[in-house]
């Protein structure tokens, strides 16, 4: 999506522009089937589109970003896909920036394939961003980046997530440097300055849990470097505090892109509710 005429274009500036007017707070779009049952909402796609249609409007006005978590819509076949594109779709009219949670990862011309199918405007799973693996090695993302580029989106590349199990690959070290480190220097590098040049955010992202930003600085990370965004999972029922992401994030906060799902989604199936635990959350976050 382009802004309005005369708004911000790419993905960088958008962003920029959503978290100053609205603060750090994404919004987690997680239609597990659980989650499904204790709003009262049956267990198909008429279920995800209802879900997803009251999320999308407690969040709209209250926060700049939601996340749908693509395996959830995944789970329900080709029904469930198709609710997502339409709950995308209902979220980018609504005025949100819909960052795609699919962590897609792969080679060449299957990589672009899958760049081709969240980040060009014309797919039915169009989004604004993308979260992305780097694990195939940072280089085999280049068809994403490209994507990104061309079709003013961004992505977020996996590199300290929120998980423990996570920590044996991505805290794994070649010549003393983690591949953390290695991956946040490539992603930094990744627009040759210019994000940091003008002011914004660049277009090109990480994901950094709310729970492990304090192993980054524990192990020497500089998470400033090329003004990147970065999206920080965690927050709430994974055990992340507003005061923890403070000061594990440090000097870095001022990028900080903060998920809270379940944590949110617990106020449903009230709209009101709903809308009332966007703002507490988004209040907190400050
Ligand atoms: O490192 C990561 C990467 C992604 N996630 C995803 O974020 C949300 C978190 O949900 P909560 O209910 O707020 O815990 C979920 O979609 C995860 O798959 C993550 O948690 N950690």
């Amino acid at each position: 999506m382009t802004a309005a005429a005369g708004g911000p274009v790419g993905f960088g500036a958008r962003l920029t522009a959503a978290m100053e007017q609205h603060g750090r707070l994404c919004v987690g779009l997680d239609p597990h089937p659980g989650m499904l049952a204790s709003w009262g909402l049956s267990d198909d796609a008429a279920g995800l589109r209802e879900f997803g249609h009251r999320v999308i409007g407690a969040a709209a006005g209250r926060a700049g970003v939601i996340k749908p978590q693509v395996a959830f819509f995944e789970h329900y076949g080709v029904s469930g896909m198709q609710a997502l594109a339409e709950i995308q779709q209902e979220a980018r009219e609504a005025g949100l920036l819909v960052v795609a949670d699919a962590k897609r990862g792969d080679i060449g011309s299957t990589m672009a394939a899958y760049a081709e199918a969240w980040l060009n405007p014309e797919s039915e799973f169009a989004a604004d961003a993308l979260t992305v693996t780097p694990f195939l090695g940072f280089g085999s993302l280049s068809p994403a980046v490209e994507a990104a580029q061309r079709y003013e989106a961004g992505l977020f590349v996996l590199a300290l997530t929120s998980n423990p199990e996570g920590h044996e690959v991505q805290l794994a070290q070649r010549e003393r440097v983690t591949v953390t480190e290695q991956i946040v220097r490539a992603v930094a590098q990744a627009d040759g300055g210019t994000a940091e040049r003008q002011g914004r955010l660049a277009d090109i992202g990480l994901v950094v849990g709310a729970t492990t930003a304090g192993l980054a600085a524990e192990h020497g990370i500089d998470l400033t470097a090329g003004s990147v965004p970065i999206l920080a999972p965690g927050y709430g029922a994974q055990g992340a505090t507003a005061q923890s992401l403070r000061d594990d994030f440090g000097s870095a906060y001022s990028q900080v892109l903060v998920n809270a799902s379940r944590s949110i989604l617990a106020a449903g199936p009230d709209e009101a509710a709903l809308a009332g635990a966007v703002e507490k959350t988004a209040a907190e976050l400050v």
